[in-house]
């Protein structure tokens, strides 16, 4: 028999954007929504807090992909090679892909603010937790998801993040892909591993209350060129009007009591 699959068309413009993503994600208006503004003065030192420890190996990434919503490099998650532990977590988060959110100009674009301040980028490196036995699995389960959050600031150029601008030729497209192999994204991560950390949720639908959110207080260095690049990416598919990938940011979610706790002093 046929069966019928509305297909969810959420994006972010006016008619299908965050404000609209309640009609058919009612967790959107859920107690642990992200991102939120980060308030550092409100945010708690735990000293019970270690410092993460990231292993990434670069033969598991694969290849990267427009995907209409953003442009993600994917790695094999088939072991613990590339993974994330301590932290605030338990047990093992495996590396599954890295996705940038940004804005059409550097006034705005990063999702989490920090006292009101936005950023022009931000990077999210989503991990799963190895207790599950796949990402889809986890992704349903509070203590399933662990994605660390990098800011990216106007400066100089980055080498590393260049590698990544410079195969977007080939990915300019949604549904464009490409193989990106011996990449390794420890090269994206800030100096200092200092990190804010709450209980939040996907910043995208569906919108899961399941990621245990590290957001990074050190930013990492972008040129304008380099913003330039990113804004140069399309939302639509080859062959329909052409629409710029750029303000696809969700913007700061209610708190709703959280505490926010800080790994530093
Ligand atoms: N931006 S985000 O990382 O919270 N959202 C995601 N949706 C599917 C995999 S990661
Ligand atoms: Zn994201």
């Amino acid at each position: 028999c046929q069966t019928l699959t509305l297909t969810m068309s959420w994006g972010y413009a006016s008619h299908n954007g965050p404000d609209k993503w309640a009609d058919n994600f009612p967790v959107a208006n859920g107690p642990r929504q992200s991102p939120i503004d980060i308030v550092p003065a409100q945010a708690v030192y735990d000293s019970s807090l270690k410092p993460l420890n990231i292993k990434y190996d670069p033969s598991t990434s694969m290849d990267i992909l427009n995907n209409g919503h953003s442009f993600q490099v994917t790695f094999a998650d088939d072991t613990d090679s590339s993974s994330l532990r301590d932290g605030p977590i338990s047990g093992v988060y495996r590396l599954k892909q890295f996705h940038f959110h940004w804005g059409a100009s550097d006034d705005k674009g990063s999702e989490h603010t920090v006292a009101g301040a936005k950023f022009p980028a931000e990077l999210h490196l989503v991990h799963w937790n190895t207790k599950y036995p796949s990402f889809g699995e986890a992704a349903s389960k509070p203590d399933g998801l662990a994605v660390v959050g990098v800011f990216l600031k106007p400066g100089d150029a980055n080498p590393n993040l260049q590698k990544v601008l410079d195969c977007f030729d080939s990915i300019k497209a949604k549904g464009k892909q490409t193989s990106f192999t011996g990449f390794d994204p420890a090269c994206l991560l800030p100096a200092s591993l200092n990190y804010w950390t709450y209980d939040g949720s996907l910043t995208t639908p569906p919108l899961l209350e399941s990621v245990t959110w590290i957001v990074c207080k050190e930013t990492i260095s972008v040129s304008p060129e380099q913003m330039a690049r990113f804004r140069s990416l399309l939302f639509t598919p080859e062959g329909e009007a052409e629409c710029c990938m750029v303000d696809n940011y969700r913007p700061p979610q209610p708190l709703k009591g959280r505490a926010v706790r800080a790994s530093f002093q």
